[in-house]
């Protein structure tokens, strides 16, 4: 059973050769694909891509909560996020890696959380990402040469367009990069008690800063980027430590009513 589950975002499909493929059915349908099973330097994942195979599904119609939970379902702990963002910031620049520390949730109609009632839980949501891989990512990120983020707020707005100029100078003044899917993965990951890392490639400076950003640009910088990023999962993930020591799974024993 595979432990780390890596959800590939724009741009990032081939990152290891899956040896299986896994249809997982859910009490909130279907997941985005079949659930890829295969290794990443010995160590066994299961890989899902957020948009589907061929890149159909728009970050406001992504089926979130079967994501995750085909992954927990399959045994899946901890949780990769690979997304592509916007920069807010002169010195997040294109082709960076951000290890993302906080986010802002800018979204406006999707399923927030497997606790719709009867049983009523609210999770604390203060240090959302898994200290343990955010070390281990940071780490490998620099070791590799890259130019590394340690922190980052990440602003999640609701897609599919990009942001108005005014937005982005908003956003800018409160967070440091930008995209269209953090949440609710993440918040929904925690409410299984797994463990949740974002590693974020910078693929643009929002319109804050110049020229508007279009999803061609996106897509073909990420592509650019996914060597990079397939090196940092080579290296990472063997470094993750098999025991949770991270206290992540701890936010379900303080959250139900
Ligand atoms: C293709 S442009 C906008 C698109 O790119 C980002 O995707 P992901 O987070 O899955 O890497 C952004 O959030 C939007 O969904
Ligand atoms: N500028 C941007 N805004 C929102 N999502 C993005 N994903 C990549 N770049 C983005």
């Amino acid at each position: 059973m595979p432990k780390i589950g890596i959800i590939g975002g724009s741009g990032v499909y081939g990152v290891f050769d899956p040896k299986e493929s896994i249809k997982v059915h859910t009490p909130y349908g279907r997941p985005s694909a079949p659930v890829e099973i295969g290794e990443i330097n010995g160590v066994e994942i299961a890989f899902l891509p957020r948009h589907g195979k061929t890149h159909d599904i728009p970050p406001h119609e992504v089926n979130y909560r079967a994501n995750i939970w085909a992954l927990h379902e399959l045994g899946v702990e901890r949780v990769i996020g690979i997304t592509a963002v916007g920069s807010l910031r002169e010195e997040y620049k294109p082709g960076d890696i951000v290890i993302t520390d906080q986010f802002i949730d800018f979204t406006k109609k999707r399923e927030y959380t497997f606790y719709n009632g009867p049983r009523v839980a609210h999770f604390s949501m203060a240090d959302p990402f898994c200290p343990e891989m955010r070390k281990v990512f940071i780490e490998t990120s620099k070791g590799l040469g890259y130019d590394t983020h340690e922190k980052g707020t990440y602003v999640c707005i609701e897609g599919p367009r990009f942001s108005t100029r005014a937005e982005s100078m908003m956003f800018r003044s409160y967070a440091h990069i930008i995209g269209m899917t953090l949440v609710p993965e993440i918040v929904l990951a925690r409410e299984l008690g797994m463990c949740y890392v974002n590693i974020a490639a910078i693929t643009d400076y929002d319109v804050w800063a110049e020229k508007p950003v279009d999803a061609q640009e996106v897509v073909r910088v990420m592509k650019e980027n996914e060597e990079k990023i397939r090196k940092i999962l080579q290296e990472g993930v063997p470094k993750i430590p098999e025991e949770r020591k991270c206290g992540c799974a701890d936010v379900l024993k303080t959250a139900f009513v």
